[in-house]
């Protein structure tokens, strides 16, 4: 592993890399029957969500932060023939193919693409069965299930760089995903992170191979000592004692986890679909998460386990007490009215990504609490979202920080 290759102590320290992923193909492949099981409620425009995500990237770009995209580093994982041909061989058996007959056929068209940064962006993009000329189907299965179209699904929820794994420290944490849908996604984590000359040695945190799930968008940095991750749909209290065992080290700056548990609904689905951090003592939140919200603190004990108690007060106490402030801001999405509230949670308007302390990307929609946010001394950039929206993310989920400075 490269020193420098990751370095994330919190959610707020400037930004000096982050690594996305260009929406692609994968949204033309969603089709209204399947849309709940690939977790969209809606199908994205690609044409305008590459550009949408496009002055994304140029707002990282103009502020001299360098973006990297995932499929090139799944590619620079790629390093030779062995490699290859092991990574195709488990992205087609965890896309579901057991028939030795089909995987040798998609084995070799995966080999037939000559760049390897088409096949990878084709496993992304999935395989309709009309694209493969030899696939002899359809089987009488195909039948049954009312002639599914794909051979193999495709993965839409990609873009959403911040969910399959999560940077920690100097460390990552690769994830169990609560859906079948987004563990594939998973894999190519497995390949950055051993393979790819940058990144591979980095310290693990969990691992996909676990069995309890665990989600990005539940993992917030507070600072160089404590992370805060949500129990939510997603997100299983007994992951999160298992990430805590292995983040509380001795040589590890970090010294508690705060587990927050949230309402498990589609809408809060993840701790930074409701809070995120934006400056030193602000936060958004969604109006609907009660002050009173029950939070645990994790930490070693004497006897070197991990040592479990319950947070005293409200949230903002506890978030007082842990950044050692005197105090914290909770600004809520959408103000006053339930009815913005709600409408501008629904597109992540709680959903911030902070580049600098006090500086935020946010999605134009959300007028309501950008306005807000404008109000309480906090610089916004803002970003079209009409269709990437439709992927219930913003843009925090949309990226992952590779390197911040501390703060
Ligand atoms: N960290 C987040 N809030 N991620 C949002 C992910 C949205 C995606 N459609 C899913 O359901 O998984």
């Amino acid at each position: 592993m490269n020193d420098t290759a990751i370095k994330v102590y919190s959610e707020i320290g400037k930004l000096k890399k982050v690594l996305l992923h260009r929406p692609g193909k994968e949204l033309e492949n969603l089709m209204p029957e399947y849309l709940e099981r690939l977790l969209f409620d809606d199908i994205p425009y690609l044409e305008i969500a590459q550009q949408e995500h496009d002055a994304f990237a140029k707002i990282f770009e103009s502020l001299g932060i360098e973006v990297v995209y995932l499929e090139d580093l799944v590619v620079d994982s790629l390093l030779n023939d062995e490699i290859k041909l092991q990574f195709i061989k488990e992205y087609i058996e965890e896309a579901g193919i057991k028939e030795s007959r089909e995987s040798s056929m998609l084995k070799d068209y995966f080999l037939s693409f000559t760049s390897p940064k088409e096949m990878v962006l084709k496993m992304m993009e999935g395989i309709r069965k009309s694209e493969i000329n030899d696939y002899r189907g359809p089987r009488l299965a195909d039948f049954l299930s009312n002639q599914y179209p794909f051979i193999i699904d495709p993965m839409p929820n990609l873009y959403f760089t911040r969910d399959p794994f999560a940077t920690v420290g100097e460390g990552v944490s690769i994830h169990k995903m609560h859906t079948v849908t987004r563990n594939r996604e998973t894999l190519f984590a497995k390949y950055i992170f051993n393979c790819n000359p940058i990144y591979k040695g980095t310290k693990l945190m969990y691992d996909r191979t676990e069995k309890y799930s665990l989600e990005g968008g539940d993992i917030l940095i507070l600072n160089e000592e404590i992370v805060a991750v949500g129990i939510s749909q997603r997100t299983n209290p007994n992951s999160i004692e298992k990430f805590a065992n292995t983040l509380l080290t001795e040589d590890s700056s970090f010294k508690k986890v705060l587990a927050i548990d949230i309402p498990k609904t589609r809408a809060f689905m993840h701790l930074d679909t409701v809070f995120t951090m934006v400056d030193y003592d602000k936060f958004t939140i969604h109006p609907n998460i009660k002050s009173d919200i029950a939070v645990y603190v994790l930490e070693r004990g004497d006897d070197g386990n991990i040592k479990i108690t319950e947070g005293k007060g409200s949230l903002e106490d506890i978030l007082k007490k842990a950044l050692n402030l005197d105090k914290v801001k909770l600004i809520k999405c959408g103000g006053n009215s339930i009815i913005d509230a709600a409408r501008e949670q629904w597109n992540d308007g709680s959903n911030t990504l902070c580049i600098a302390p006090g500086e935020v990307i946010v999605y134009t929609r959300n007028y309501v609490t950008n306005q807000i946010l404008q109000q309480e001394g906090i610089k916004i950039y803002t970003m079209p979202s009409s269709e990437l929206s439709r992927g219930r993310g913003g843009p925090r989920c949309m990226s992952m920080p590779l390197i911040r400075e501390k703060v």
